[in-house]
């Protein structure tokens, strides 16, 4: 700290000290709010000086000796400090900008995949900002501010560092690139968009780091590069309509937009207006359900003008049948072919738990929305767990939030004309006898038959390349009875990880004769696949030890579709099925 000369003040001088000390403080205070560290330091240091001076000739008592002590202690860190910050060279390079820079650069590489770098720029930026805050005295807040965005980029290199870390032969990225995806899925079925979308967009990045070091085959890669593309367009998807319900919510100004918005966030993960994508031929088999369906719902929106007096519609169609028959598989398919209609989905027991406390009003809205984008269609998933039989365990809200729908279903003055209440359930014996009769047509959604299974294998496989002929897939339907539409689809699942664990887990390739990977038009001789110690030929190598060009990828077979079904079991049990029987024999399979 530069030394100062004592003030120059006479005993009997009429301003005190002490007052004359304050004043300069609160001008230091003021140049170094100013940024003019200079002349703060300066201030500071004769306010010490008068400070000192004040105690020694004018007797403050000792409380205020005391106080004084401690603020002029304030006084001489901050002038240190200042003091340090000015000598610093002029060409200093600890900056927050350098350090903004480094992170920017940072975020790059980490975004193509170059995580050393990406590492070294994350803490190099961390050091930066640390200095930057030790000389630039930020405010407290902007300090608060950085010091978790610091966390952030240390948490993130960490991260990456714990991948560096990894044994390069680990072939774990790849499988928690696949359980993120399948979270991903289920979360985006639960409809849980915003971690649907973080999920999805983790297993991208880890697959794209299994790409970068852990395969080198570019028929893999390509496979895996597609599968990217589609969860990065769902992600995109989800996105998009994240945004355009938030819109929903703000396009009007007044009182009962702004009633609609509050509403329309509390619906949030509840309700679901996104169209789904399902035609009528991606399902299969069901061709009974489908056609009463197209004849309850599609044709009456779609020839609006046939009827021209009382129109044949129905209010409540009720789905039901073992899980995983395709009941909300078929609500989605008539989403989407019901062109003009809206389509509001809503998850039973995300409402419960997130309606709990506002129950009825919620309720009201729902229907009251459906009704103002008429014609529309509410759909209900798992309606038993929203609409069970009145119990003396169930919540008074639960209680209300039942007492609302039967209220609401039955519409007056035919208010809800151009409304359809869609609702599927695998527990129908549960639902309240007033909620039966609301739904005045039941469809019954059984378990698909062995042509049904056959077809869903074919659905399933899509255009993945596979040598399965046809008597293959017909052995496929014959093979799964009394599996679900759910059960097949984790059967392909399964079966298409196959290639690919065969190839990481294999001692032995051999060659074989495949189109070359650099033109598929041409036929070459010395291509490597994975094959048994015995096989003729067979050479004791890893596939890290192939060169990415002469790996083969085997298809995949029907001996995957058998290894994927000796291991996953129909999810439906005899009971659960006896349970269905007995209420259809009760209740009959339609009305
Ligand atoms: N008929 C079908 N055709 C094609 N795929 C089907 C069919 N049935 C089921 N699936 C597949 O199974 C998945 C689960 O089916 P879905 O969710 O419709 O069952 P659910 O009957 O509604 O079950 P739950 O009663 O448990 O709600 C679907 O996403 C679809 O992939």
């Amino acid at each position: 700290m530069s030394a100062s000369t004592s003030p120059k003040k006479s005993p009997n001088s009429s301003t005190s000290t002490l007052q004359e000390a304050i004043d300069l403080v609160i001008k230091a205070t003021e140049e170094d709010k100013n940024k003019n560290y200079a002349e703060a330091l300066g201030l500071y240091e004769s306010a010490i000086e008068y400070f000192q001076y004040a105690m020694k000739y004018e007797m403050p008592t000792e409380r205020a000796k005391e106080s004084i002590q401690a603020k002029c202690q304030q006084y001489i860190d901050r002038a240190e400090k200042l003091d340090e910050y000015l000598k610093k060279p002029p060409n200093s390079t600890t900056t927050f900008q350098e350090a903004i820079d480094l992170v920017t650069k940072a975020t790059e590489e980490d975004k193509k995949h170059n995580y050393t770098e990406a590492v070294r720029l994350y803490e190099s930026a961390v050091e930066y900002f640390q200095n930057a805050m030790k000389y630039e005295m930020p405010t407290e807040r902007a300090k608060e501010s950085i010091q978790a965005k610091c966390q952030q980029y240390i948490d993130r290199a960490e991260k990456l560092d714990e991948y560096l870390k990894k044994p390069p032969n680990s072939t774990t990225t790849l499988q928690e690139a696949i359980d993120l995806v399948t979270k991903a899925t289920e979360e985006d079925r639960n409809h849980n968009y915003a971690e649907a979308v973080r999920l999805y967009e983790s297993a991208v990045e880890y697959f794209q780091y299994t790409m970068k070091y852990e395969i080198q085959n570019e028929e893999a890669k390509e496979s895996i590069r597609t599968k990217c593309q589609q969860y990065i367009d769902r992600a995109k998807k989800i996105e998009e309509y994240l945004e355009s319900k938030n819109n929903i919510g703000s396009d009007t100004d007044d009182d009962s937009g702004s009633t609609k918005r509050k509403m329309m966030d509390k619906m949030e993960g509840v309700i679901v207006t996104e169209k789904p994508n399902v035609r009528w031929d991606d399902v299969a088999g069901l061709e009974g359900a489908k056609a009463t369906l197209k004849e309850a719902v599609i044709m009456p929106i779609k020839s609006q003008h046939m009827f021209t007096c009382k129109k044949p519609t129905w209010t409540g169609i009720l789905l039901f049948g073992p899980p995983g028959s395709g009941k909300s598989f078929l609500a989605k398919a008539v989403a989407t072919e019901a062109v003009s209609s809206t389509f509001f989905s809503v998850s039973s027991p995300n409402l419960i738990s997130k309606w709990i406390g506002e129950s009825e009003q919620q309720v009201r809205a729902l229907f009251d929305m459906a009704r103002e984008h008429k014609p529309s269609i509410i759909f209900i998933d798992q309606v038993d767990a929203l609409l069970a039989s009145r119990s003396e365990k169930e919540s008074e809200s639960a209680r209300r939030i039942k007492t609302e729908f039967l209220f609401q279903m039955q519409g007056v003055d035919n208010q809800n004309d151009g409304v359809l209440v869609l609702g599927e359930t695998n527990m129908p014996w549960v639902l309240d006898s007033a909620i039966r009769r609301r739904f005045e047509k039941w469809v019954y959604i059984p378990l698909p038959e062995a042509p049904a299974r056959t077809s869903m294998f074919r659905l399933n496989l899509g255009d993945t390349p596979n040598s399965l002929n046809d008597q293959d897939y017909k052995e496929l339907g014959f093979s799964t009875d009394g599996f679900s539409g759910a059960d097949i689809n984790i059967v392909v699942r399964e079966a298409l990880m196959q290639p690919i664990r065969k190839v990481q887990s294999t001692t032995h390739f051999c060659k074989v004769s495949a189109p070359s990977s650099n033109n598929p038009n041409v036929l070459v001789h010395d291509t490597l696949t994975p094959c048994t110690p015995d096989t003729p030929g067979a050479m004791e190598i890893t596939w890290e030890q192939v060169p990415w060009d002469k790996l083969h990828v085997p298809l995949l077979s029907m001996n995957d579709m058998r290894k994927s079904l000796a291991n996953i079991k129909p999810s439906i049990n005899e009971e659960d099925l006896e349970r269905i029987k007995k209420f259809i024999e009760d209740f009959g399979q339609e009305k």
